[in-house]
């Protein structure tokens, strides 16, 4: 709440439109999700490249592992924990509320850096989704569209295309307008203007 309320207002937005499509009474596709992994191999990409969903995700990690693409590079950084701080990713709900003014950041986890690659790695997440019947289209004047989704729908057709099973190569990801698609979210980057990528070295 505070996060999109903060968000809401250093857009010029309403700061009470956003925390308003999540409200806790109401129901949505909001997920928590409390992970393990042992010890891998080097070259093991535990959680392949993708972006979230939702609007926010609160992320608690003690080890290293979670790593982002750079905006329109393929230079991956290491997003550094540092507890008791949560780490803040925005996803496609988002973008799509900002009419893509805001960049749901491209990430991954591969094995943690130095020292904690002997470590299992444990990973607390909250995935913040809107509240289901809310239209996923830009909050800014005159850019509501005609087609817009619901939040519920999004997130049916982001997990069905996703799905393993449906997975024929980057054009099964494209369809699903996700942002794991690179050109997609160079498209959706080249539209910041003075951000900066927040990352950091091991
Ligand atoms: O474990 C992490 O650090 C991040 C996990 C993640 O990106 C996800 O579950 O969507
Ligand atoms: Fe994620």
């Amino acid at each position: 709440m505070a996060v999109s309320k903060a968000l809401s207002k250093e857009l010029g937005l309403d700061p009470d439109i956003i925390p308003r499509f999540h409200q806790t009474d109401k129901t949505s596709g909001d997920t928590a999700r409390v992970t393990y992994a042992p010890p891998v191999p080097s070259d093991t990409i535990a959680l392949e490249e993708h972006c979230d969903f939702g609007s926010v995700t609160v992320i608690f990690n003690q080890l290293g592992g979670l790593q982002v693409l750079e905006p329109n590079t393929r230079d991956w950084k290491y997003v550094r924990p540092q507890p008791p701080d949560a780490i803040i990713n925005l996803g496609d709900a988002m973008v799509k509320f900002t009419g893509d003014r805001l960049y749901a950041g491209v990430h991954r986890v591969v094995r943690p850096p130095g020292d904690q690659t002997r470590m299992p790695r444990h990973s607390v997440g909250h995935f913040c989704r809107p509240n289901s019947d809310v239209k996923l289209q830009s909050l800014f004047e005159g850019e509501a569209e005609d087609n817009a989704m619901m939040a519920d729908e999004w997130i049916a057709h982001r997990t069905r295309n996703r799905a393993t099973a449906n997975y024929k190569g980057p054009e099964t990801v494209h369809a699903s307008r996700g942002m794991e698609h690179f050109a997609e979210a160079e498209r959706r980057s080249s539209k910041l203007e003075g951000s900066e990528t927040v990352s950091a070295a091991p």
